[in-house]
Protein backbone atom coordinates (compact mmCIF):
# COMPACT_ATOMS: atom_id res chain seq x y z
CA UNK A 1 0.00 0.00 0.00
CA UNK A 2 0.94 3.38 -0.73
CA UNK A 3 0.15 6.56 0.61
CA UNK A 4 0.27 10.06 -1.01
CA UNK A 5 -0.51 13.28 0.35
CA UNK A 6 -0.95 15.98 -1.91
CA UNK A 7 -1.63 18.91 0.23
CA UNK A 8 -2.26 21.68 -2.64
CA UNK A 9 -4.28 19.23 -5.35
CA UNK A 10 -5.40 21.12 -8.50
CA UNK A 11 -8.17 20.55 -11.64
CA UNK A 12 -5.37 20.39 -14.49
CA UNK A 13 -6.63 21.67 -17.68
CA UNK A 14 -4.26 20.86 -20.28
CA UNK A 15 -4.90 23.38 -23.57
CA UNK A 16 -3.35 22.04 -27.38
CA UNK A 17 -2.63 24.25 -30.15
CA UNK A 18 -1.79 23.42 -33.55
CA UNK A 19 1.16 26.07 -33.28
CA UNK A 20 3.34 28.02 -30.96
CA UNK A 21 2.05 29.84 -28.11
CA UNK A 22 2.12 33.76 -29.03
CA UNK A 23 1.85 35.81 -26.37
CA UNK A 24 -0.51 38.44 -26.24
CA UNK A 25 -2.84 36.91 -29.68
CA UNK A 26 -5.70 35.20 -29.23
CA UNK A 27 -5.35 31.62 -29.83
CA UNK A 28 -7.50 28.37 -30.90
CA UNK A 29 -7.31 25.40 -29.26
CA UNK A 30 -7.01 22.04 -31.01
CA UNK A 31 -7.98 20.16 -27.92
CA UNK A 32 -8.17 20.22 -24.08
CA UNK A 33 -8.13 17.40 -21.45
CA UNK A 34 -9.48 18.07 -17.44
CA UNK A 35 -8.09 15.96 -15.20
CA UNK A 36 -7.83 15.47 -11.36
CA UNK A 37 -4.42 16.56 -10.41
CA UNK A 38 -1.43 17.50 -8.23
CA UNK A 39 1.30 15.38 -7.71
CA UNK A 40 0.27 12.95 -4.86
CA UNK A 41 -3.13 12.32 -6.95
CA UNK A 42 -1.04 11.63 -10.29
CA UNK A 43 0.85 9.05 -8.53
CA UNK A 44 -1.95 7.06 -7.18
CA UNK A 45 -3.17 7.47 -10.63
CA UNK A 46 -0.52 5.34 -11.81
CA UNK A 47 -0.57 3.25 -8.97
CA UNK A 48 -4.21 2.25 -10.05
CA UNK A 49 -3.61 2.02 -13.55
CA UNK A 50 -1.26 -0.78 -12.60
CA UNK A 51 -3.63 -2.53 -9.78
CA UNK A 52 -1.30 -1.12 -7.14
CA UNK A 53 -3.00 -0.39 -3.90
CA UNK A 54 -2.68 3.01 -2.64
CA UNK A 55 -4.60 5.82 -1.21
CA UNK A 56 -4.62 9.61 -2.30
CA UNK A 57 -4.83 11.75 0.83
CA UNK A 58 -6.14 15.53 0.08
CA UNK A 59 -8.01 18.74 0.76
CA UNK A 60 -11.08 18.86 -1.02
CA UNK A 61 -15.21 18.69 -0.69
CA UNK A 62 -17.02 16.25 -1.53
CA UNK A 63 -18.13 17.79 -4.62
CA UNK A 64 -15.08 19.11 -5.65
CA UNK A 65 -14.83 18.34 -9.40
CA UNK A 66 -10.89 16.88 -8.38
CA UNK A 67 -13.23 14.26 -6.10
CA UNK A 68 -15.82 13.83 -8.54
CA UNK A 69 -13.31 12.62 -11.35
CA UNK A 70 -11.62 10.80 -8.72
CA UNK A 71 -14.40 9.26 -7.29
CA UNK A 72 -15.29 8.81 -10.99
CA UNK A 73 -12.02 7.05 -11.92
CA UNK A 74 -12.32 5.04 -9.33
CA UNK A 75 -9.14 6.12 -7.22
CA UNK A 76 -9.23 5.54 -3.57
CA UNK A 77 -8.97 9.07 -1.64
CA UNK A 78 -9.56 10.71 1.31
CA UNK A 79 -10.85 13.90 0.81
CA UNK A 80 -10.69 16.37 4.06
CA UNK A 81 -13.28 18.69 3.63
CA UNK A 82 -12.51 22.72 3.36
CA UNK A 83 -15.19 24.37 2.18
CA UNK A 84 -12.99 25.69 -0.65
CA UNK A 85 -13.19 25.02 -4.35
CA UNK A 86 -9.67 23.11 -5.51
CA UNK A 87 -7.18 25.26 -7.72
CA UNK A 88 -7.44 24.96 -11.21
CA UNK A 89 -3.54 24.84 -13.43
CA UNK A 90 -3.35 25.18 -16.64
CA UNK A 91 -0.83 23.63 -19.54
CA UNK A 92 -0.26 24.86 -22.74
CA UNK A 93 0.86 22.24 -25.14
CA UNK A 94 3.03 22.53 -28.64
CA UNK A 95 3.43 20.09 -31.60
CA UNK A 96 6.71 20.29 -30.60
CA UNK A 97 5.93 18.87 -27.19
CA UNK A 98 7.09 22.41 -25.52
CA UNK A 99 4.47 22.93 -22.38
CA UNK A 100 3.80 25.90 -20.57
CA UNK A 101 2.31 25.37 -17.35
CA UNK A 102 0.54 28.18 -15.09
CA UNK A 103 0.45 26.90 -11.69
CA UNK A 104 -2.18 29.26 -9.33
CA UNK A 105 -1.58 28.94 -5.35
CA UNK A 106 -4.99 27.51 -4.03
CA UNK A 107 -6.93 27.47 -0.95
CA UNK A 108 -5.33 28.08 2.49
CA UNK A 109 -5.60 25.42 5.19
CA UNK A 110 -5.86 27.22 8.49
CA UNK A 111 -3.64 25.88 11.15
CA UNK A 112 -6.35 23.87 12.44
CA UNK A 113 -7.04 21.89 8.68
CA UNK A 114 -3.03 21.32 8.45
CA UNK A 115 -3.22 19.76 11.25
CA UNK A 116 -6.10 17.52 10.53
CA UNK A 117 -4.76 17.00 7.32
CA UNK A 118 -1.38 15.42 9.07
CA UNK A 119 -3.13 13.37 11.24
CA UNK A 120 -5.21 11.91 8.46
CA UNK A 121 -1.75 10.74 7.24
CA UNK A 122 -0.38 9.62 10.38
CA UNK A 123 -3.04 7.58 11.40
CA UNK A 124 -3.82 5.79 7.56
CA UNK A 125 0.29 5.62 7.69
CA UNK A 126 0.07 2.12 9.63
CA UNK A 127 1.44 -0.51 7.72
CA UNK A 128 1.72 1.41 4.38
CA UNK A 129 4.90 0.85 2.19
CA UNK A 130 5.89 4.25 1.55
CA UNK A 131 4.16 7.33 2.45
CA UNK A 132 4.36 9.77 -0.89
CA UNK A 133 4.70 13.75 0.43
CA UNK A 134 3.90 15.98 -3.06
CA UNK A 135 3.85 19.18 -4.41
CA UNK A 136 3.43 22.87 -3.50
CA UNK A 137 2.24 23.50 -0.18
CA UNK A 138 -1.18 25.40 0.11
CA UNK A 139 -1.07 28.81 1.46
CA UNK A 140 -0.76 29.43 5.27
CA UNK A 141 1.54 25.79 5.83
CA UNK A 142 4.87 26.30 7.30
CA UNK A 143 8.03 25.35 5.05
CA UNK A 144 8.86 22.32 7.61
CA UNK A 145 5.20 21.08 6.90
CA UNK A 146 6.64 18.03 5.34
CA UNK A 147 9.74 17.65 7.20
CA UNK A 148 7.44 17.41 10.65
CA UNK A 149 5.68 15.04 9.20
CA UNK A 150 8.67 12.74 8.41
CA UNK A 151 9.76 13.27 11.40
CA UNK A 152 6.28 12.54 12.98
CA UNK A 153 5.61 9.15 11.48
CA UNK A 154 8.95 8.20 12.67
CA UNK A 155 8.36 9.07 16.12
CA UNK A 156 4.88 6.84 16.04
CA UNK A 157 6.11 3.81 13.93
CA UNK A 158 9.80 4.00 14.81
CA UNK A 159 11.27 0.90 13.19
CA UNK A 160 7.79 0.06 11.58
CA UNK A 161 7.76 3.82 10.00
CA UNK A 162 6.87 3.34 6.03
CA UNK A 163 9.35 4.71 3.86
CA UNK A 164 8.95 7.93 2.77
CA UNK A 165 9.03 9.65 -0.71
CA UNK A 166 9.34 13.57 -1.36
CA UNK A 167 8.72 15.92 -4.49
CA UNK A 168 8.02 19.09 -3.73
CA UNK A 169 9.81 22.74 -4.87
CA UNK A 170 11.78 25.41 -3.30
CA UNK A 171 12.25 26.26 0.91
CA UNK A 172 9.14 23.50 1.61
CA UNK A 173 11.74 20.85 -0.29
CA UNK A 174 14.89 21.91 1.17
CA UNK A 175 13.35 21.60 4.62
CA UNK A 176 11.73 18.13 3.95
CA UNK A 177 15.74 16.62 2.76
CA UNK A 178 17.09 18.20 6.23
CA UNK A 179 14.40 15.63 7.73
CA UNK A 180 15.97 12.82 5.78
CA UNK A 181 13.98 11.24 4.05
CA UNK A 182 14.59 7.47 2.44
CA UNK A 183 13.40 9.12 -1.46
CA UNK A 184 13.35 12.24 -3.16
CA UNK A 185 12.55 13.19 -6.57
CA UNK A 186 13.85 16.52 -7.87
CA UNK A 187 14.11 17.80 -11.49
CA UNK A 188 17.29 19.45 -12.60
CA UNK A 189 16.46 22.70 -11.49
CA UNK A 190 15.39 21.16 -7.76
CA UNK A 191 18.65 19.37 -7.38
CA UNK A 192 20.49 22.52 -8.85
CA UNK A 193 18.55 24.55 -5.95
CA UNK A 194 18.45 22.16 -3.02
CA UNK A 195 22.91 21.63 -3.54
CA UNK A 196 23.54 25.30 -4.07
CA UNK A 197 24.20 24.75 -8.23
CA UNK A 198 24.20 28.06 -10.37
CA UNK A 199 23.36 26.46 -13.29
CA UNK A 200 20.83 24.29 -13.94
CA UNK A 201 21.13 23.81 -17.38
CA UNK A 202 24.71 22.20 -17.08
CA UNK A 203 24.08 19.95 -14.34
CA UNK A 204 21.03 18.57 -16.79
CA UNK A 205 22.98 18.25 -19.41
CA UNK A 206 25.63 16.83 -17.04
CA UNK A 207 24.56 13.13 -15.61
CA UNK A 208 27.69 12.96 -13.81
CA UNK A 209 27.69 16.02 -11.97
CA UNK A 210 23.81 14.86 -11.41
CA UNK A 211 25.14 11.99 -9.42
CA UNK A 212 27.62 13.69 -7.24
CA UNK A 213 25.60 16.15 -6.72
CA UNK A 214 22.68 13.48 -5.58
CA UNK A 215 26.03 11.95 -3.71
CA UNK A 216 26.23 15.37 -1.33
CA UNK A 217 22.43 14.71 -0.39
CA UNK A 218 22.83 11.11 -0.07
CA UNK A 219 25.91 11.48 2.16
CA UNK A 220 23.62 14.45 4.36
CA UNK A 221 20.92 11.62 5.16
CA UNK A 222 18.72 11.05 2.17
CA UNK A 223 18.19 7.67 1.60
CA UNK A 224 18.18 7.79 -2.20
CA UNK A 225 17.99 10.73 -5.06
CA UNK A 226 16.47 10.12 -8.49
CA UNK A 227 16.59 12.82 -10.36
CA UNK A 228 14.01 13.08 -13.43
CA UNK A 229 15.94 15.13 -16.09
CA UNK A 230 13.29 15.07 -18.95
CA UNK A 231 15.10 14.12 -22.43
CA UNK A 232 18.38 13.99 -20.77
CA UNK A 233 16.63 10.62 -18.68
CA UNK A 234 17.09 10.00 -15.06
CA UNK A 235 19.85 9.35 -12.20
CA UNK A 236 19.74 7.67 -9.24
CA UNK A 237 21.72 7.47 -6.95
CA UNK A 238 21.78 5.62 -3.22
CA UNK A 239 24.16 5.15 -0.73
CA UNK A 240 25.67 1.80 -2.85
CA UNK A 241 26.29 3.57 -6.40
CA UNK A 242 24.58 6.52 -8.92
CA UNK A 243 23.12 5.19 -12.36
CA UNK A 244 21.97 6.58 -15.54
CA UNK A 245 18.65 5.80 -17.36
CA UNK A 246 18.31 6.88 -21.23
CA UNK A 247 15.19 6.52 -23.23
CA UNK A 248 14.98 6.25 -27.26
CA UNK A 249 14.80 9.94 -28.43
CA UNK A 250 10.56 10.75 -28.91
CA UNK A 251 8.79 13.92 -29.75
CA UNK A 252 6.56 14.47 -26.32
CA UNK A 253 2.68 15.24 -26.57
CA UNK A 254 2.55 16.21 -23.16
CA UNK A 255 5.18 16.34 -20.12
CA UNK A 256 2.73 17.32 -17.54
CA UNK A 257 3.08 14.52 -14.39
CA UNK A 258 5.68 13.11 -16.66
CA UNK A 259 8.14 12.67 -13.00
CA UNK A 260 4.85 12.13 -10.85
CA UNK A 261 4.45 8.65 -13.09
CA UNK A 262 8.10 8.51 -13.00
CA UNK A 263 7.88 8.13 -9.17
CA UNK A 264 5.44 6.18 -9.78
CA UNK A 265 7.35 3.38 -11.77
CA UNK A 266 9.96 3.31 -9.34
CA UNK A 267 7.99 2.81 -6.50
CA UNK A 268 5.87 -0.05 -7.97
CA UNK A 269 9.12 -1.51 -8.71
CA UNK A 270 10.62 -1.28 -5.66
CA UNK A 271 7.11 -2.20 -3.85
CA UNK A 272 7.64 -5.78 -6.01
CA UNK A 273 11.11 -5.96 -5.30
CA UNK A 274 13.07 -4.42 -7.74
CA UNK A 275 16.41 -3.90 -7.58
CA UNK A 276 17.62 -0.48 -7.91
CA UNK A 277 18.71 -0.17 -11.25
CA UNK A 278 15.59 -1.89 -12.11
CA UNK A 279 13.37 0.53 -10.28
CA UNK A 280 15.20 3.34 -12.33
CA UNK A 281 14.51 1.75 -15.58
CA UNK A 282 10.79 1.32 -14.42
CA UNK A 283 10.67 4.83 -13.56
CA UNK A 284 12.42 5.95 -16.84
CA UNK A 285 9.53 3.80 -19.24
CA UNK A 286 7.18 5.50 -16.74
CA UNK A 287 8.05 8.96 -17.79
CA UNK A 288 8.43 8.53 -21.18
CA UNK A 289 5.12 6.86 -21.42
CA UNK A 290 3.27 9.69 -20.07
CA UNK A 291 5.32 12.12 -21.84
CA UNK A 292 4.12 10.13 -24.95
CA UNK A 293 0.57 10.66 -23.60
CA UNK A 294 -2.21 13.96 -23.91
CA UNK A 295 -2.56 16.29 -20.93
CA UNK A 296 -1.40 14.73 -17.61
CA UNK A 297 -2.79 10.95 -18.43
CA UNK A 298 -0.32 8.64 -16.89
CA UNK A 299 0.33 5.38 -18.06
CA UNK A 300 -0.26 1.91 -17.09
CA UNK A 301 2.86 -0.84 -16.16
CA UNK A 302 1.61 -2.43 -20.15
CA UNK A 303 1.77 0.83 -21.81
CA UNK A 304 5.92 1.10 -20.49
CA UNK A 305 8.47 -0.05 -22.38
CA UNK A 306 11.15 -0.46 -19.84
CA UNK A 307 13.35 -3.16 -22.16
CA UNK A 308 13.77 0.13 -24.20
CA UNK A 309 15.84 1.79 -21.69
CA UNK A 310 19.18 1.87 -21.50
CA UNK A 311 20.81 1.86 -17.61
CA UNK A 312 24.78 2.21 -16.99
CA UNK A 313 26.32 2.60 -13.80
CA UNK A 314 27.83 5.80 -13.38
CA UNK A 315 30.98 7.12 -11.38
CA UNK A 316 31.51 9.43 -9.06
CA UNK A 317 34.21 10.44 -6.33
CA UNK A 318 33.44 7.42 -2.96
CA UNK A 319 34.45 10.19 -0.51
CA UNK A 320 31.14 12.33 -1.49
CA UNK A 321 28.81 9.02 -0.70
CA UNK A 322 30.29 8.30 3.18
O1 LIG B 1 2.08 23.58 -7.94
P1 LIG B 1 2.69 22.23 -7.66
O2 LIG B 1 2.01 21.56 -6.51
O3 LIG B 1 4.17 22.25 -7.53
O4 LIG B 1 2.44 21.33 -8.94
C1 LIG B 1 1.13 21.04 -9.35
C2 LIG B 1 1.18 20.32 -10.66
O5 LIG B 1 1.83 21.09 -11.67
O6 LIG B 1 1.90 19.11 -10.50
C3 LIG B 1 1.37 18.09 -11.35
C4 LIG B 1 2.40 17.69 -12.35
O7 LIG B 1 3.54 17.21 -11.71
C5 LIG B 1 0.12 18.67 -11.95
O8 LIG B 1 -0.90 17.71 -11.90
C6 LIG B 1 -0.20 19.89 -11.14
O9 LIG B 1 -0.89 20.89 -11.83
Amino acid sequence: MIITLTPNPSLDRTISLDGILARGEVQRAVASHVEPGGKGVNICRALEASGVESLAILPGDALDPVLIALSDAGIPHLGMPIGASIRSNVAITEPDGTTTKVNVPGPVLTPAQQTELIDLVLDRADGAGWVVLAGSLPPGAPVDFYADIIRRLRARYGSAAPKVAVDSSGAPFAAAVSAGPDLIKPNGEELAELTGIPDAEALEGNPSLVAAASARLVAGGVGAVLATLGAQGAVLTTRDGSWLAQTPPMVAVSTVGAGDSSLAGFLLSDLAGGSAPDALRQAAAHGAAAASLPGSTVPALNQTKPSDVTVTQLTHPKEDVQ
